[in-house]
């Protein structure tokens, strides 16, 4: 036997992914599993809407629903538009799938109605009027995205916009009282709501005893963060943070994470042998 392949017993870290997973298959109904959107369950490209997840990671993650307590996708992304993308996890029978949209600032389950942070809906006029002023004076190659309850203004097409999208983005924020969050090449503003991903996932864990949390983004280490934390006062829970590599933020999310997966389409054949080996 492994040192670290003891069914029950929590892999000691550094850990391999095979270890982590054969610990999580001893006990799949206490299990956890959340999944970043963009860059993780779909490749990164151009046009925001063209994002769409890998055909493998979805039909693993449908598979794996049926088998673990709970899968939650944890986006900046609305609610509305996972759904979207993610039909097979949108179905009555998937009564264990939580959509946690907009860093939280969305939650709906399973096939329920979307919930939205109360004290985040007064900015909704506001979040359009930015959106609408930012594609006035934001020049042309930056990409400007509403969604809502925040803006997220793009530069992947136009890198060298970067300083001067970021600048605008920081000064309009300061303006109007709103936060602001880092991403792959993107700049997003948000209502001054206390909610994060970190939060989302120390919350929708619950009384599980295993949590894996698969991200690429900047805003994914406060979940990773979540999970140590819980592991630090609990010992019986096992936490595991997988980074999924990219040229951007991929070091910085690897150096905080347990795990690194090369990419979407690498996700989609761990989580197809993880499912087989459930079945
Ligand atoms: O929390 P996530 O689901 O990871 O969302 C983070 C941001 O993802 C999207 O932007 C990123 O993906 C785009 C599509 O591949 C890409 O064009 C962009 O450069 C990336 O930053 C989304 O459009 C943003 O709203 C999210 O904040």
């Amino acid at each position: 036997m492994r040192p670290n392949d003891q069914g029950e017993t929590r892999p000691s870290r550094p850990f391999t992914a095979d270890q982590a997973w054969h610990h999580t298959a001893a006990s799949p109904a206490k299990t956890v599993l959340f999944f970043d959107f963009d860059g993780v369950l779909s490749p990164v490209e151009d046009d925001p809407n063209a994002a769409q997840p890998v055909p493998e990671v979805t039909a693993a993650v449908a598979g794996l629903a049926e088998h673990v307590r709970q899968i939650s996708l944890v986006s900046a992304r609305p609610v509305d538009f996972l759904r979207d993308r993610l039909p097979t996890l949108d179905i009555p029978t998937l009564e264990n799938v939580d959509f946690f949209g907009l860093y939280g600032l969305e939650h709906s389950r399973g096939h329920g109605e979307t919930i939205t942070e109360p004290d985040a809906l007064p900015f909704v006029p506001a979040m359009a009027e930015l959106a609408e002023r930012a594609r006035v004076e934001l020049p042309e190659g930056a990409l400007v995205e509403y969604k809502r309850l925040s803006v997220a203004l793009h530069y992947r097409t136009s890198p060298h916009l970067a300083q001067q999208v970021e600048a605008w983005g920081r000064a309009e924020a300061e303006r109007l009282g709103l936060k602001v969050q880092g991403g792959r090449m993107v700049i997003e503003l948000k209502p001054p709501v206390d909610r994060d991903k970190g939060m989302v996932v120390r919350d929708a864990v619950g009384d599980a005893r295993i949590a894996w949390y698969f991200g690429d983004d900047v805003s994914d280490i406060k979940a990773f963060n979540a999970l140590r934390a819980r592991e630090a006062e609990d010992p019986g829970f096992f936490g595991v943070c997988v980074a999924v590599a990219n040229p951007e933020t991929g070091r910085e999310v690897a150096g905080a994470a347990d795990l690194t997966i090369d990419s979407p389409q690498a996700l989609g054949k761990f989580l197809a042998a993880a499912l087989q080996s459930l079945r």
